[in-house]
């Protein structure tokens, strides 16, 4: 019932010792109460002057007012204990997220990572925020009035003492089978979360191809599987609470049976009979309302769970610092034996293999190959975001790394992939990515400088217009020529990675695009994935990809015309692509 990782919370103890006074005063307060009404009612019973009603009317009121106030005040410290809790994981659990990469978040989905940071979060918020008071209630208050009515009354008492192992049992038994389907429900509740935000981040592409129906039925169908998963859920929470109200009423019953027996026969006074009778709802009131949020909590636990699991996943270690100024032109990159496998990929089926090469000052590398030849795969290898299988060798200046997830590396890169992340602000701040406290004017200065001025004069609010998600579109086009004023405005950075820059532009796009691209490889280590070959004739070196492998490298002179896996590629390529050369 109880997450274990719960105790190693953040001041745990002192929220439990705390909550644990409440809970006792409280259940003080319950026996306090019973009291009190079983003495005006005896009064009542044996017509005593209304005066004699006063006292125990007016502490049955004052523990009331307590044992209410108790409830605001563990209602208040579960709340602030949880949210606390929740505002220090909500950031752990973004920068955890940064660290394990965008491969992780490939592998698990958006959708995960959607229910884990705002439904998950809110679910262990309810989580803690019930049953931690719930917790102390079933140890304080279960004892006090079991500890009260032995006193007055040890028949009583030993009847309440011999229902628990009963309930426990029961609660046990029904709590495991619940545990089973709320296990199942959390999880389609996650893959229910991933196809939708699959199909909305896919809907363009379902619409063009007119299956947009077919998705929604897909949805409707996984949702359906969700609501039928809940549905059985709450039938065992249901049955349980049944289960739960059918003993404890029952242990009533035969408390007042056996109490009114032996009022009849005398053995026993009105007082005691009477706290008994009232105290035994309260004994098993924790208890009972437990078993009412167990469907709560269940939830709240597998969510918990959910987050441990991601707290717990070993982020690629990041390569400790090293005494380096930055790439320059003497700088010298040279990579060998260098692997990489997808963790769900089969166990010999490796995306690179053996990959090797050197790259010296500002060179201009091209990597080229077919599809799924792993160029995707190598860039983000280069980028730091894949991390290569052991065995790899590679020096940077003399410094050996075991992966590019390296500060310093990162810190003289630009990553240009085929659709760059516009984020939803202004041009001038999606510019400004690497260097958020550039000058408007060095803005201008970049946005000139890749081409964005005609289409920035048409804008009435210029660098100013919000752009991104739920603001104005852009194109392709633009959107490259942003990701390229990102670059030219952060002139330190002087290792440029394009992956297919120019995959999804037209022709013409790419051919403008390309008169600002090529001035600006210059001053740059430039490694440029693509299958577009007329970006060949400006690079210094070829490296041509066939499954995984450098299959031919070299100067683009050297490997035209030897019948080699470059003139093979360009040959299938065919027709415009293949013009380029002649
Ligand atoms: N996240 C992933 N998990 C498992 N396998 C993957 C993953 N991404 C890519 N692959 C596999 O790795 C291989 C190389 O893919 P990659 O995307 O690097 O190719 P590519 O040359 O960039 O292709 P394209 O030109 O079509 O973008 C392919 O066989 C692909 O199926």
């Amino acid at each position: 019932m109880i997450d274990k990782s719960l105790f190693q919370f953040p001041r745990m103890r002192q929220q439990m010792m705390l909550l644990s006074l409440l809970s006792f005063i409280q259940a003080a307060a319950i026996v306090v109460q019973a009291m009190g009404l079983t003495q005006a009612l005896v009064a009542i019973w044996q017509l005593r002057k209304i005066s004699a009603l006063a006292v125990p009317v007016l502490v049955f009121f004052s523990a009331f007012i307590v044992r209410q106030l108790m409830d605001v005040a563990k209602n208040a410290v579960a709340t602030h204990y949880a949210d606390e809790n929740i505002t220090r994981l909500r950031p752990q659990i973004q920068a955890q997220y940064f660290r394990l990469g965008p491969a992780y978040l490939h592998r698990t989905g958006t959708g995960s990572a959607v229910t884990v940071l705002i439904d998950g979060l809110d679910q262990v918020k309810t989580y803690i925020q019930t049953v931690l008071p719930k917790m102390t209630d079933m140890i304080f208050i279960p004892t006090l009035t079991l500890i009260y009515v032995w006193y007055e009354n040890w028949l009583s008492g030993l009847v309440l003492f011999l229902m628990l192992p009963l309930i426990f049992f029961f609660m046990a038994i029904l709590g495991l089978a619940a545990r089973a389907k709320s296990d199942q429900q959390y999880a389609d509740f996650t893959t229910l979360n991933n196809s939708f935000v699959d199909t909305i981040l896919g809907l363009p592409t379902l619409k063009v191809l007119g299956i947009a129906d077919q998705y929604e039925d897909q949805i409707y169908t996984v949702s359906e599987r969700f609501r039928k998963k809940t549905m059985s859920v709450i039938r065992v929470a249901l049955t349980s609470t049944f289960a739960l109200d059918f003993f404890t009423t029952l242990a009533i019953a035969i408390i007042a049976v056996f109490l009114g027996f032996r009022l009849i026969n005398g053995t026993v006074t009105l007082y005691p009979a009477l706290v008994s009778l009232i105290l035994a709802p309260e004994f098993f009131l924790p208890i009972r309302q437990f078993g009412d949020d167990y469907h709560a909590t269940l939830n709240g636990k597998n969510a918990l769970q959910q987050v441990n699991d991601l707290l717990a996943t070993p982020a690629p270690a990041v390569v400790p610092p090293i005494d380096w100024p930055g790439w320059g032109t003497d700088s010298t990159l040279s990579l060998s034996g260098v692997s990489f496998r997808y963790p769900d990929a089969a166990k010999d089926t490796f995306a690179l293999q053996d990959i090797g090469f050197t790259a010296q000052g500002m060179e201009k590398i091209a990597i080229v190959g077919r599809s799924g030849s792993g160029k995707s795969t190598m860039m983000n290898l280069l980028a730091g975001f894949n991390q290569p299988a052991s065995g790899a060798h590679i020096s940077l200046d003399g410094h050996d790394l075991t992966s590019f997830n390296q500060p310093q590396w990162q810190d003289s890169m630009s990553y240009i992939p085929q659709e760059p992340y516009i984020f939803s602000a202004s041009i001038a701040d999606n510019i400004r990515f690497y260097v958020p406290d550039a000058s408007d004017a060095a803005v201008a200065a970049a946005a000139d400088q890749a081409g964005l001025t005609d289409w920035l004069g048409q804008l009435p609010d210029g660098l100013a217009t919000m752009i991104g998600e739920g603001q104005r579109g852009i194109s392709g086009g633009q959107g490259q020529r942003i990701a390229l004023a990102r670059v030219l405005l952060d002139s330190r950075r002087k290792i440029l990675l394009f992956d297919e820059p120019t995959a999804h532009l037209d022709i013409e796009t790419e051919y403008a695009l390309k008169q600002t691209l090529v001035p600006l490889f210059a001053d740059h280590l430039v490694i440029f994935a693509t299958h577009r070959l007329h970006w060949l004739p400006a690079m210094d070196q070829i490296i041509v990809l066939e499954n995984g492998r450098i299959s031919e490298q070299g100067r683009l002179s050297d490997l035209r015309g030897r019948g080699g896996a470059l003139d093979r590629l360009i040959e299938e390529m065919g027709g415009k692509q293949n013009a380029v050369f002649k």
